[in-house]
């Protein structure tokens, strides 16, 4: 069944609606371990390969993400993430490998026809985007579609009932994320957090099932944090599903309903948010070298230990010279 996409006049702040119970109950007794299978997974993958030159940049031995819930994918810088993103949405061909959405296979088919299947992703505001204004950007996103040399496609006028009915779901859409105001404004007038919104609502033009958000924070001031959050959430209570990279962990910790770790290429954890975060391994291994996630009590103790014992040491063999 496809999700309502337009429905709900304004996100749901607190956003813990039924939904976000339904998820969590469905991922209860699902095993904290890579690859493990979900009780009613949209989209599986099995063996999908990136390689550019000897880098192996995605090598995904199999994911499973559940329908309906809020999954974030997080990880290391060039862990792997956007790549990903990149190959099942259509963007980017892996090497091998196959996946499929809601039952059908996905390999192959182009961004725009993945899109119109209902699995759609956002992607930034490049900078000919943002020379339109943004009713214009959400007609594109109708296309399913990105990407400079689509504009002139986009700009070729629609027919009647085709064109109105594209009007409407923008505006429906534009007024959900109060940006209705900022109709007729370029693209690039808007600030950081507006543009998410914006890059959000042009996502839901085609109705998708489900919606993959690039770093939904990145670049959003602290005013707007919450009404991110809510819409993000929201999203879930139309009956979406959500797969999303993002680097605040305070983002992922609020609002996922499970977290998959990828590092250097592969799926290393999985879990619902509490459970990855204080794994001392992904913290250590993955996380704590850059500083994603604040340090466990425990962990910071080992480390002050590490670094007393290393003074220590140092000092008795200055004594000892
Ligand atoms: N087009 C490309 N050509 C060559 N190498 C690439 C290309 N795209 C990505 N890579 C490499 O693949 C690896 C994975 O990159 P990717 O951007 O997917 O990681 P990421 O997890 O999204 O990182 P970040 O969190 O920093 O965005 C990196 O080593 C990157 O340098």
């Amino acid at each position: 069944m496809a999700a309502d996409s337009t429905g709900g006049a304004t996100a749901t702040t607190a956003g813990t609606g039924p939904r976000k119970a339904a998820a969590v109950a469905a991922l209860r007794d699902v095993p904290h371990r890579p690859g493990a299978p979900k009780p009613d997974p949209i989209l599986v993958v099995d063996g999908v390969q990136r390689r550019f030159g000897g880098l192996t940049a995605v090598d995904v031995e199999h994911i499973e993400v559940q329908r309906g819930a809020i999954t974030a994918l997080i990880g290391p810088n060039g862990a792997g993430k956007t790549t990903f993103f990149n190959l099942l949405t259509g963007f980017d061909k892996p090497d091998e490998g196959r996946w499929e959405f809601d039952g059908q296979s996905l390999a192959g088919v182009p961004a725009y026809k993945v899109a119109r299947r209902g699995m759609v992703r956002t992607f930034q505001l490049t900078k000919a985007l943002s020379r339109l204004t943004v009713i214009e950007n959400m007609r594109l996103g109708a296309t399913g579609q990105r990407g400079e040399s689509l504009l002139r496609a986009m700009l070729r006028p629609l027919w009647g009932d085709q064109e109105r009915a594209i009007t409407e779901r923008a505006d429906d859409l534009l007024r959900r994320f109060k940006l209705d105001a900022k109709r007729e404004d370029f693209a690039g007038s808007l600030s950081g957090g507006q543009r998410k919104l914006l890059e959000m609502a042009r996502a839901l033009m085609v109705g998708p099932q489900m919606v993959m958000l690039d770093e939904p924070m990145a670049g959003v001031n602290p005013a707007l944090t919450q009404s991110l959050l809510g819409h993000v959430k929201d999203l879930r209570e139309q009956g979406m599903t959500v797969l999303f990279v993002e680097h605040d962990m305070d983002m992922v910790r609020d609002i996922s309903d499970w977290v998959i770790v990828m590092a250097q290429g592969r799926v290393v954890a999985e879990g619902p948010p509490d459970s990855v975060m204080a794994d001392p391994a992904v913290i250590d291994a993955y996380l704590g070298g850059h500083h994603d996630a604040p340090l466990s009590i425990e962990e910071e103790d080992r480390q002050l230990a590490d670094a007393e014992a290393q003074v220590e040491r140092e000092i008795q063999a200055e004594e000892g010279k």
